[in-house]
């Protein structure tokens, strides 16, 4: 919930101050230039910061005996002025130590000047002012909740400045730039912020005024100005401005402006009249000057141009992340009470909703009754057979803000009816609880009566078009609608042919046969990738996961008597060829490093864990948990699960027959070893379950008590962290 309340703070603040914001920002970019233009036109003298004030003063007042006032400026230039000062001019630069005339100062820029009113007051006098001072405390709200926003992304301050995801050019450059000019920001922010508080007396910074007592000033001891302690002990660089004495009368004193205090001083002793402090209000004004205009420092002003440019691109590219959350809004032609399917979308950005509006779109094309509405909105859905779910997932794992109602609505609203669902996660595998939320609400749904799997919960890393097809094709089908997910038969360049080595068929029993096949070209394969063929030349693909032993693609196949695939692939024969691609199936490959892994299977899910074995070269301490109907089901498997044992590749085999002996499930097994698999979880190990999905909801199940009970982490937090791994159907 605080990611949203920070999201929005931050998205409000900037709608509500986005046009005074650019207003600023541009003239601030122009204005910096003012400081960078007058370092260029500088009269600063060589080791001006060693000049003492006995170096300069007496020569100056010598040689110009009408001087009145001496001042520094920002670039350290010094300009006196006189009525008259070198018979042409009422103010000049000069060399403070010989007096020489440098320079005539210009009057200010008039394009400079405009932008500057521009800038401070709009044109609009106070109002202005107010307008600007309020956009500059909007900005620093914005930057506050902003860095709130980073921390939260990066998971803390300490990873502040670790590597950021690229989602996409807007984010990630609104990210990664904001990072980089947050400083200067917050300074231009917080300093402008002070100067309106100050201008409108909300702070008082009242000018200091000295009191001399008249009656005390003394005309004696004489000193010789150059010995003057005062002027000794003070360098130029410290003086903002030094008033001369108006005439040689005792009365008449210096009054010096220091950056930290004020003073007068006796034009005849040398004795200071009277000392103050400017109080902090000032100095913080000051300095808050010397930060917001960069009048001190030529890098400091290229600083404040281009923070000032970052804040017109964050305006921009905060615009473009908040159209693309909102661009596409929910359409429904039919509501929730009438619809057959249930879409519910789980987006924070927009993307997963995309996805998700282009399933229901294409189910309303071929004549369904589908409803798509947001987690958040979940509810009871009467007539409802499907229910689908689409989760991008955030933070620390957690919901997206439209999804983060979701576990308490399921608990209030239990369905009516049975309804067949499917969880289909968005994540990326950049972040280390992939997928989390997904597979939260497939565990939940998985635990709720009403609720019956259709598919095995996928997952989609970085909107990966492969992968949503492969899960478009799993679900088309289980639900044996006529709906096309648009998937179009791939290209010949990514087909591949394979020769038919072996074929089973003449010994299969019950139902299951398998095949060899050699690929008659180099292709990039490995045990739980998928082979997809296309029985009927057209687009119905069929998926079927693969075992790799000797280079050579096995599959094991279940005959269904009216099966597209499996009919296709019963009646071929050795030394046939076929056209088939293959498909990378990296969420369901066999751990390069694990301290254990334990493969739980039944029926022909043991396909690809015959490959793992036989490519466990590493010995990687492995068990297979086996569940078939009767022994005569494992017979075909019987010679290579033995080598395997005798190579020590497959440490252990555990079989379950659920129609002999003892009559049990593979599950009953997993209960029975309950505290090594929980010690496997705990070393870093690795659980491996292929097979059927009424088989995967009875291992999860068990595996979820034991995680609770054992270990204290649910099962999803395992199957984020990539330790317990699925691939059923
Ligand atoms: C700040 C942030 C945090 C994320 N955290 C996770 C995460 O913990 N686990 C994960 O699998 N994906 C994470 N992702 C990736 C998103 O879930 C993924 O990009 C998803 O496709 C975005 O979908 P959406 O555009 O519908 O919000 C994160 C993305 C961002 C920007």
């Amino acid at each position: 919930m605080t990611i949203s309340i920070w999201r929005y703070s931050h998205l409000i603040l900037a709608v509500s101050s986005f046009l005074f914001l650019a207003l600023a920002s541009i003239t601030g970019v122009i204005l910096a230039f003012e400081p960078i233009a007058d370092t260029v036109n500088t009269h600063q003298v060589a080791d001006f910061k060693s000049i003492t004030l006995s170096q300069t003063l007496p020569q100056l007042r010598k040689k110009y005996p009408d001087i009145s006032e001496l001042s520094v400026n920002a670039h350290q230039s010094v300009i006196i002025k006189g009525s008259n000062i070198d018979g042409k001019n009422k103010e000049v630069y000069v060399n403070p130590i010989d007096g020489k005339v440098l320079g005539i100062p210009s009057p200010k820029n008039e394009f400079f000047q405009w932008t500057t009113d521009l800038h401070r007051s709009l044109f609009i006098h106070e109002t202005g002012r107010f307008l600007i001072g309020l956009t500059a405390f909007l900005l620093l709200l914005i930057s506050i909740s902003g860095t709130i926003l980073i921390i939260q992304r990066q998971r803390g301050l300490k990873r502040f400045f670790t590597k950021i995801v690229k989602e996409n050019f807007a984010q990630y450059y609104h990210v990664v730039l904001g990072r980089l000019s947050l400083i200067p920001i917050l300074v231009i922010a917080l300093t402008g912020t002070y100067l309106s508080l100050v201008r409108f007396e909300l702070i008082k910074s009242e000018k200091v005024s000295l009191d001399i007592d008249f009656d005390a000033i003394k005309s004696s001891p004489e000193q010789k100005p150059e010995d003057f302690a005062i002027f000794k002990n003070t360098k130029l660089s410290e003086v903002e401005s030094i008033e001369f004495p108006f005439s040689e009368d005792v009365e008449d004193y210096y009054t010096f402006k220091l950056k930290d205090r004020e003073l007068a001083v006796n034009q005849i002793t040398g004795e200071i009249l009277a000392e103050k402090q400017y109080p902090t209000a000032q100095l913080l004004t000051n300095l808050s000057l010397d930060l917001h205009t960069g009048r001190t420092g030529f890098l400091w002003a290229i600083i404040l141009a281009i923070a000032s440019c970052n804040i017109l691109f964050f305006i921009y590219s905060g615009f473009a992340i908040t159209f693309k959350r909102r661009a596409k809004g929910i359409k429904n032609k039919y509501s929730a009470e009438e619809s057959k399917f249930i879409i519910l979308v789980g987006s924070e950005n927009g993307s997963t909703l995309q996805f998700a509006s282009s399933v229901h779109e294409q189910l309303i094309q071929n004549g369904e009754k589908s409803f798509l509405a947001e987690m958040n909105q979940y509810q009871i859905y009467p007539k409802a057979e499907y229910l689908l779910v689409m989760t991008a997932t955030y933070g620390l794992g957690d919901a997206p803000t439209n999804a983060q109602k979701f576990t308490s609505l399921l608990a209030k609203y239990p369905q009516t009816n049975p309804i067949r669902f499917s969880v289909l996660g968005f994540g990326s595998h950049a972040y280390p609880d992939f997928c989390q939320f997904a597979f939260e609400v497939n565990q939940l749904l998985t635990q709720q009566n009403w609720a019956k799997p259709l598919v095995g919960i996928h997952t989609v890393s970085d909107k990966s078009p492969s992968e949503f097809g492969l899960w478009a094709e799993a679900w088309t089908q289980q639900t044996n609608l006529p709906i096309s997910l648009k998937i179009e038969r791939p290209k010949v360049e990514e087909m591949s042919t394979l020769k038919v080595l072996q074929h089973t068929k003449d010994t299969f029993s019950e139902d299951t046969f398998m095949l060899r096949f050699v690929p008659q070209e180099r292709v990039k394969v490995t045990s739980g990738d998928l082979l997809a063929i296309y029985p009927a030349n057209d687009h119905r693909e069929r998926l079927y996961s693969i075992g790799l032993i000797d280079k050579e693609i096995q599959l094991s196949v279940k005959l269904h008597p009216n099966g597209l695939g499996s009919n296709y692939l019963y009646n071929l024969n050795a030394e046939e060829t076929i056209s088939a691609k293959i498909v990378r199936n990296k969420a369901f490959h066999f751990p390069k490093k694990a301290s254990a892994v334990m493969m739980i299977c039944n029926g022909t899910g043991i396909a690809p864990f015959l490959g793992m074995i036989s490519q466990n070269k590493k010995k990687i301490p492995s068990q297979l948990y086996c569940g078939f109907r009767a022994n005569t089901s494992l017979e075909i498997y019987e010679a290579s699960l033995k080598a395997f044992q005798e190579n020590q590749q497959l440490q252990q085999l555990n079989i379950a027959l659920s129609r002999e002996g003892t009559k049990q499930y593979v599950g009953d097994l997993v209960k029975r070893d309950a505290e090594q698999f929980a010690e496997v979880l705990q070393n870093k190990g690795v659980i491996m379950i292929c097979g059927s999905l009424a088989m995967q909801k009875d291992v999860v199940e068990v595996l979820d008590k034991i995680c609770q009970e054992k270990i204290e982490k649910s099962v999803s937090y395992f199957q984020s962290h990539g330790q317990i791994l699925m691939d059923c159907y």
